[in-house]
């Protein structure tokens, strides 16, 4: 029987056999395995999308209209992880003038919420080592994102200055993670000012959006990742007109504030960060409320 299996199946032809049947078993069995698998696809398929994104960008070279290229390629990404996204106060883009949008940021999944309301004419500022995660990067820069280095302030502050005149001048809108670096734990870290100096600098206002939890179907730290649902909200703008440098520290506390109450209050009374009443940054994983994953833990997707 050895003979004949091997007249027919070489080793490769075994490997891959035994990959096509250990792989789906791993995968429904071992949460881990499916975790490192769903996170390496959304990798892998963004790289991929950003290979047929850069030729069509290029046509243009680097511009904030082809946000609307990268947005429009990515609006699918969702449905292939069961993520429902919901989405409130889309109106309070309606604004002719440039803004600035702040919202939490929990993970690189952000880029799906991102996606889902992205206004015309608006850039991400990204810290710069984006710039060199290959075809993304590339992508990115064709979409006009702005990059900044974290590493240097002065740099980083000269890049926002140039972007307050680069709003005014071109009719753009910034959208800005005032964190400064992905948050896991539920509720906001401390905001850093940049953004806030942006918006007083080009007197514009600013929009914030608090984005719910993924706790319910995301977490790194487990290792898990189901179907759920993410609900979105975005708030009135905060006028800055009139207001000057000093009064950027009152700007910051006022808009995290919001975004704060909002988290605690809104969907629904439910609460955005799935634990009313802890918004100290440090609320541990796992929480057990909140509008994020709705449908459960059902490993489904
Ligand atoms: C289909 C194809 C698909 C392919 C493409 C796929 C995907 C691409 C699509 C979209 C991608 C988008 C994803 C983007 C997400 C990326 C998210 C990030 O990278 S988050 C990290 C980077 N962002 C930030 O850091 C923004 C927030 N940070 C700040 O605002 C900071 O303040 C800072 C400007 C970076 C400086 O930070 P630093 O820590 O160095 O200093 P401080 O904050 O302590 O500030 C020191 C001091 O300076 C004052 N300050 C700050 N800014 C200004 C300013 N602009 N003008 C004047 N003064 C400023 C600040 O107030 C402090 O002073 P003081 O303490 O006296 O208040
Ligand atoms: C040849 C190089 C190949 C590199 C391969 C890189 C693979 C990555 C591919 C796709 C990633 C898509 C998601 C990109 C957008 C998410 C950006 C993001 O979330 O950045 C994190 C940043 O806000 C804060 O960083 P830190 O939390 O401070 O750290």
């Amino acid at each position: 029987q050895t003979i004949w299996w091997g007249n027919w199946l070489s080793l490769v032809q075994w490997a891959l056999a035994l990959l096509l049947l250990v792989v789906p078993v791993l995968y429904e069995c071992s949460r881990t395995f499916k975790y490192f698998c769903k996170m390496a696809f959304y990798n892998g398929w963004i790289l991929m999308l950003a290979v047929l994104a850069i030729p069509l960008c290029a046509l243009r070279g680097r511009s904030v209209e082809n946000m609307k290229i990268i947005r429009s390629m990515l609006h699918h990404v969702k449905h292939l992880y069961g993520i429902r996204i919901e989405v409130r106060g889309l109106e309070n883009f309606n604004l002719a003038e440039p803004y600035v949008v702040v919202s939490n940021h929990q993970s690189s999944l952000d880029l799906l919420g991102m996606m889902e309301v992205l206004p015309d004419r608006c850039v991400p500022i990204a810290k710069k080592e984006l710039m060199y995660m290959g075809t993304v990067g590339l992508a990115c820069w064709l979409g006009g994102i702005i990059f900044i280095n974290r590493k240097k302030t002065d740099d980083a502050i000269g890049v926002m200055s140039e972007t307050a005149r680069t709003m005014l001048r071109d009719n753009v809108r910034v959208w800005v993670f005032p964190e400064g670096t992905r948050n896991h734990n539920g509720s906001m870290l401390p905001f850093k000012r940049g953004a806030f100096h942006l918006a007083v600098q080009a007197q514009v206002p600013v929009i914030p959006i608090v984005m719910s939890s993924y706790r319910d179907f995301y977490s790194k730290k487990e290792r898990r990742f189901t179907t759920g649902r993410c609900l979105i909200q975005v708030l009135a703008p905060m006028p800055t007109q009139g207001l000057g440098p000093e009064a950027v520290p009152a700007l910051t506390d006022r808009v995290r504030q919001a975004m704060l109450d909002e988290g605690s209050s809104g969907g629904d009374g439910r609460g955005f960060w799935g634990r009313e009443g802890d918004y100290s940054g440090v609320a541990g994983e796992g929480g057990d409320g909140g509008l994020a994953g709705e449908g459960g833990d059902q490993f489904a997707g």
